[in-house]
């Protein structure tokens, strides 16, 4: 696959704080990230709340740096350029839409404003042309130009969006990253959205990266789902795989409550919370919360070891089989022991 991004051994580490006072604690954001996305491509990242999704995203488009680690943008270290030059390479982490337009776009500008400044900043074109430009953006996120002199408080939820949307395609980048872009909308424009974008990665060529809870969602957007757990990733499927073969137990946990099976089932039961950040579980991090794990588990986070399918890949001792159901699952789930360390908690 030619890399368009390539995420090699990414490590992202903060200093924990507690009540806003930093600790002698460390957040383990993302633990030995790889991967790499295609030109093109759109890819979905799933995980519960707190699994790194987010701090992944940020490093794809350059706002975030890894603490160990490289992010390669066709081949080339971000974090090796000048940063004019990084910010050329990547928009300066413009591409990026995050979940609430609302606190995304700055309240005191007009909607002309905020698309004009990537522009500006970036120095793209004359005055004239960036004005064109401003204009190109509206019509191509189906915004009336009437709107360029309407501050974002005077729009609707969904107009928002669209403005963040066309800021993200201001400098024109290969790479857009939509970080829960629906989750704060109205149920009624969500769709709305969600087309636009499709729509903007068919006719532009865009790569997408979409970070989202809804299921579904990520399975009907994406060509390729990553999942990740405590900062890791521990699973890549082929999208139309995804609910009935993956072979991680998260996995399969998080999408056995998919709605609209034909055959509904019971959800398989993620027991418990995820642990803390601070002090990930030892060997596999999902041990402490998967109904086959045993001793090996406790010690060795396993390798990616290759499923059936061309591009799909997990991390696990003891992966789902193919020919198990999630049926099978829930079964047997419902009658495993619970694990110790959820026990003991
Ligand atoms: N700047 C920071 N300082 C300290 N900890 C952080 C910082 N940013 C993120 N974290 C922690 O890193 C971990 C991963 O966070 P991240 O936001 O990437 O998760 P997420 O999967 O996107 O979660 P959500 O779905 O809730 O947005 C969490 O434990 C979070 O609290």
């Amino acid at each position: 696959m030619t890399a368009l991004v390539e995420v090699s051994g990414a490590h992202v580490v903060h200093r924990a704080r507690s009540g806003g006072v930093f600790t002698r604690d460390r957040v383990y954001a993302l633990t030995g990230a790889d991967l790499v996305i295609a030109p093109g491509e759109t890819v979905g990242v799933v995980g519960e709340s707190g699994c790194g999704k987010s701090t992944l995203a940020k490093l794809l488009v350059g706002v975030d740096r890894p603490t160990s680690g490289t992010v390669a943008f066709r081949g080339r270290d971000l974090w090796s350029m000048a940063p004019g030059e990084r910010r050329a390479t990547v928009g300066g982490g413009t591409g990026m839409i995050f979940q609430d337009p609302s606190t995304a776009l700055n309240r005191r500008l007009t909607v002309r404003r905020i698309l004009r400044d990537p522009l500006d900043v970036h120095r793209r074109g004359t005055p004239a042309e960036r004005e064109d430009r401003v204009r190109e953006l509206m019509s191509l996120v189906g915004l009336p130009p009437a709107l360029a002199d309407g501050l974002p408080g005077q729009l609707s939820g969904g107009q928002r969006q669209r403005v963040a949307i066309a800021r993200a395609l201001a400098l024109d980048p290969e790479l857009v990253v939509a970080d829960e872009p629906t989750s704060a909308l109205d149920v009624s424009v969500r769709a709305q959205i969600l087309n636009l974008l499709l729509d903007l990665r068919e006719r532009l060529g865009l790569a997408l990266v979409f970070v989202s809870h809804d299921i579904q969602t990520v399975r009907r957007m994406s060509d390729r789902v990553i999942t990740m757990y405590l900062g890791r990733i521990v699973e890549e499927t082929p999208a139309a795989l995804v609910t009935g073969r993956a072979r991680h137990p998260y996995t399969r946990a998080l999408f056995s409550a998919t709605p609209g099976l034909l055959d509904p089932i019971d959800p398989i039961p993620l027991v418990g919370p995820v642990p803390s950040a601070t002090r990930p579980p030892s060997g596999c991090p999902f041990r402490t919360r998967c109904w086959k794990a045993d001793d090996v588990c406790a010690e060795i986070m396993p390798d990616f070891a290759a499923a059936s399918a061309p591009g799909h890949r997990f991390r696990c001792h003891h992966p789902v089989q193919e020919t198990e159901s999630t049926r099978d699952l829930v079964a047997q789930a419902a009658a495993a022991p619970t694990p110790d360390s959820v026990r003991d908690a």
